[in-house]
């Protein structure tokens, strides 16, 4: 093995709750204030982790952030106890309470941009946190990540951690979600595009008249210099507005690569044809593949409904791709008909795995938000942190960990209750401990 892809999930939070937040992300505003369960949401990611890493893939785990975030609430002027804090938050304004409740840095797709060695000129692994400032709850998120993630890839002759960019919506950041890398080997140089959905300094370009597009041009840029990266390998495409209004908030949420393989919506991108050109100029090696989805076989909508294009494409260790995909995609005829069809297309995707991991696709998380991919070399993974890689063992300290702090149920009335504060960062404290990740919460520091 020279080099492989490992897959960091989320570990969701005990706060896990539907708050209705995300103002472009239908399944979070339908969903808004339905009874979460955090207990089953974080044992069905522990569960896809578990099957990956069963089925040989590299496998790792990120922490989840500290939340009620009492930090943010007092920086907004509550005051008190933290018990006389919850409960004027509540009473003020419920959504604030909400927001600094969020479990939402389970979906570590948004954590960071992360471009491997073989890419930057300085032969670094690089990390930028996502700055998320389109929404509030997402903003208050960067600076733990980077915590999280020092911890995690903890040798800096090996890893670069960047600071987040500028918390403005001119450098809004959304991290690998609107970032894709295609390679031939993982230890290949690749081809960095970068997906944004409106232009930061000029109003004149299109952008999606309804709903925000999250991430600008000058964000994605920033952070390809920041990694050093080649120009003649980085390509920059426009989100097509009209599927950001239709709900596709993420550029993940209607596109999909891995190693030659591009997974595409018809009406993913502006100016398609151009886009693929570039790209095809771009990525060295005569074999890419691009599986556009037409909107005849699968429309924009039940792409958005059934997250079709938020699987994994996995390369299994005999060299062929499988698609890690949520139910929704199984119980829509449509789309089971079109990826019954897909794996005897030709491609080198072969297989299709269904996940339950439903908790999360009703916050419009699905299998794909919850990882964040990291490209490592053999050497660069030995000096990764070894307790956050998943194995038997983690997996059943995980489960039970899980199984001693969370709740089976969440209702907004309950993030009021002082107890559910003391409880996460009861689970949290001792989570620290089985990752070995030393302070990285601002109640332990
Ligand atoms: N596509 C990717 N990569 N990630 C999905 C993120 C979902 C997340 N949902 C939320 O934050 C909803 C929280 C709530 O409403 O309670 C978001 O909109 O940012």
């Amino acid at each position: 093995m020279k080099s492989l892809e490992v897959n960091f999930d989320g570990l969701v939070g005990p706060t896990h709750n539907y708050a209705g937040l995300s103002d472009g992300n239908v399944a979070s505003l339908s969903n808004a204030h339905d009874v979460s369960s955090p207990k089953n949401a974080a044992l069905q990611g522990l569960k896809k982790m578990k099957a990956l890493h069963d089925m040989g893939m590299g496998q790792g785990v990120l922490a989840p952030q500290e939340r009620p975030d009492i930090f943010s609430l007092r920086r907004l002027g509550f005051s008190g106890s933290d018990a006389s804090v919850l409960a004027q938050a509540a009473k003020t304004s419920p959504a604030l309470l909400s927001a600094c409740c969020s479990a939402s840095s389970m979906w570590t797709a948004n954590a960071a941009t992360v471009s491997p060695s073989s890419d930057s000129a300085d032969g670094k692994v690089h990390f930028t946190p996502a700055n998320l400032t389109n929404k509030f709850h997402r903003s208050l998120e960067p600076e733990t990540t980077g915590n999280i993630l020092k911890a995690v890839f903890n040798d800096e002759n090996v890893f670069e951690h960047h600071l987040h960019l500028n918390d403005n919506d001119h450098f809004g950041d959304e991290g690998a979600a609107n970032h894709t890398r295609l390679c031939t080997d993982y230890d290949d140089a690749g081809v960095q595009i970068f997906t944004f959905g409106r232009y930061a300094f000029n109003r004149a370009k299109p952008m999606p008249m309804k709903y925000p597009a999250r991430q600008t041009l000058e964000a994605s840029q920033a952070v390809a210099r920041l990694h050093q990266l080649d120009d003649n390998r980085v390509v920059y495409v426009q989100q097509n507005p009209a599927v950001i209004d239709q709900g596709v908030f993420h550029n993940d949420v209607i596109a999909v690569g891995n190693q030659n393989v591009l997974f595409y919506h018809q009406q993913a991108f502006l100016n398609t044809e151009q886009f693929l050109g570039e790209l095809r100029q771009k990525f060295s090696g005569d074999d890419l593949h691009c599986i556009q989805v037409n909107s005849d076989d699968v429309t924009v909508q039940d792409a958005v409904n059934t997250y079709l294009f938020n699987t994994q494409i996995i390369t299994l260790n005999d060299g062929s791709m499988a698609i890690v995909a949520p139910m929704h995609c199984y119980e829509n005829e449509r789309v089971k008909a079109y990826l019954d069809n897909l794996v005897t297309m030709g491609t080198p995707i072969k297989e299709v795995k269904y996940f339950d991991v439903n908790e999360s696709m009703k916050n419009g998380g699905g299998p794909a938000c919850l990882r964040l991919r990291v490209a490592l070399k053999e050497s660069e993974l030995a000096a990764v942190n070894p307790n956050c890689v998943l194995n038997d063992e983690l997996y059943g300290t995980l489960v039970n960990w899980v199984e001693k702090h969370y709740r089976d149920r969440l209702s907004f009335d309950d993030l009021t209750d002082p107890s559910l504060l003391v409880e996460s960062r009861t689970a949290l404290d001792e989570l620290t401990q089985i990752l070995n990740l030393g302070s990285v919460y601002r109640f332990q520091r």
